[in-house]
C-alpha cells in the first residue's frame, strides 16, 4: 500500500503532493512500481496535527481519487469521515482506511455496509490532539487485541461483512516505542484472529528511535527506509496481509526477499 498524504502537514511528506497532478503521477508512478494499493489521504494524522474541516478534506483527495481510478490504480481513501469515505466511494475508491476503526464517525460504518468495500479498521483512541495522554496500557497487546475486536464487533453489528474487515495495529497513535516493537513482537496474535492485518511502519518515530544517533538525537525520517523495508520483509514473514509505506520500492524488495527465503529456492 503506497501512501500519498495530499496534504500540507503530514510529517515526513507533507506538502509534496498538494498539487492534484504531482500527486497523480506520484500515485500512478508507485502503482507502476508494483504497489497494489495507493492510500490517498487528505487530513493528516500526524501527532498534533489540527483538525481540517470536511470539505477541505474532500476537496483534496476527490479529484486525486477520480484521476488515480480512471488511470487503473486502486485506491484506498485515508479518512475518519463517513462523507469522505462515500464521496470516495463513488468515485471508485476500492478501500476504506480509516485510522480510527470507526470510533471517530459513527456513520462511517453504515458507508463501510452500504458500499460493501473492504474497510481497514485501525487500533485508535482519539485525534491527533489528544493521542499523548492516551498511551497507557495494561499488555499493550492484549488491550490492543481487545479493543480492535470491540471495533469488528460494532462493524459487524452494522451489517460490514466479516470478509469487508482489515485489521491495524495502529503504529504510533497512542503508542510509545516501546508499545510499538510490543505489537510487531506478538503481531501474529493480531495475524491469529483470522483477519487481513495491515501493518503502517513507515518512516515513524519509533524507528528514529531505535536508529537515534550517539547524542541521542533520533534519526530523521528520510533515514527511516531501510528500518522501513526490514520491518515490511519481517511483517510479510509473520503472515500481513499488506504493509503501508512511502518508499514503495524498497519495501517490495524486502519482501520479495522474505518470499523467496521461505520458498527456500528450487534445489531443496
Ligand atoms: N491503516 C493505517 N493508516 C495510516 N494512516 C496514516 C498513518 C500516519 O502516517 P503518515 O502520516 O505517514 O501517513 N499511519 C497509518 C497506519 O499506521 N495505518
Amino acid at each position: 500500500m503506497g501512501v500519498l498524504n495530499v496534504t500540507p502537514d503530514s510529517f515526513s511528506d507533507g506538502g509534496r503532493y498538494l498539487d492534484v497532478k504531482a500527486a497523480v503521477e506520484h500515485g500512478v508512478e508507485m502503482f507502476e512500481l508494483g504497489a497494489d494499493i495507493v492510500d490517498v489521504g487528505g487530513e493528516s494524522t500526524r501527532p498534533g496535527a489540527d483538525r481540517v474541516a470536511a470539505a477541505t478534506e474532500i476537496e483534496r483527495v476527490l479529484p486525486v481519487v477520480a484521476e488515480l481510478v480512471a488511470a487503473g490504480v486502486p485506491v484506498s481513501v485515508d479518512t475518519t469521515r463517513a462523507e469522505v469515505a462515500a464521496a470516495t466511494a463513488a468515485a471508485g475508491a476500492a478501500v476504506i482506511n480509516d485510522v480510527s476503526g470507526g470510533l471517530a464517525d459513527p456513520d462511517m460504518a453504515r458507508v463501510a455496509a452500504d458500499t460493501g468495500l473492504p474497510w481497514v479498521l485501525m487500533h485508535w483512541r482519539g485525534h491527533s490532539k489528544d493521542m499523548g495522554s492516551l498511551a497507557s496500557y495494561g499488555d499493550v497487546v492484549a488491550d490492543v487485541r481487545a479493543e480492535l475486536l470491540a471495533q469488528v464487533d460494532a462493524a459487524l453489528r452494522a451489517g460490514v461483512r466479516e470478509d469487508a474487515i482489515v485489521l491495524d495495529p495502529g503504529l504510533g497513535f497512542a503508542k510509545t516505542g516501546e508499545h510499538d516493537w510490543a505489537l510487531l513482537h506478538r503481531l501474529g496474535e493480531f495475524v491469529a484472529l483470522g483477519f487481513p492485518v495491515l501493518v503502517g511502519a513507515s518512516r515513524k518515530r519509533f524507528l528514529g528511535g531505535l536508529l537515534a544517533g550517539a547524542d541521542g538525537e533520533p534519526r530523521p525520517a528520510a533515514g527511516r527506509e531501510t528500518a522501513t523495508a526490514a520491518v515490511s520483509a519481517l511483517a510479510a514473514d509473520r503472515g500481513a496481509w499488506a504493509v503501508r509505506v512511502h518508499d514503495v520500492r524498497s519495501s517490495l524488495d524486502a519482501v520479495a526477499v522474505a518470499a523467496a527465503w521461505n520458498a527456500g529456492g528450487t534445489v531443496g
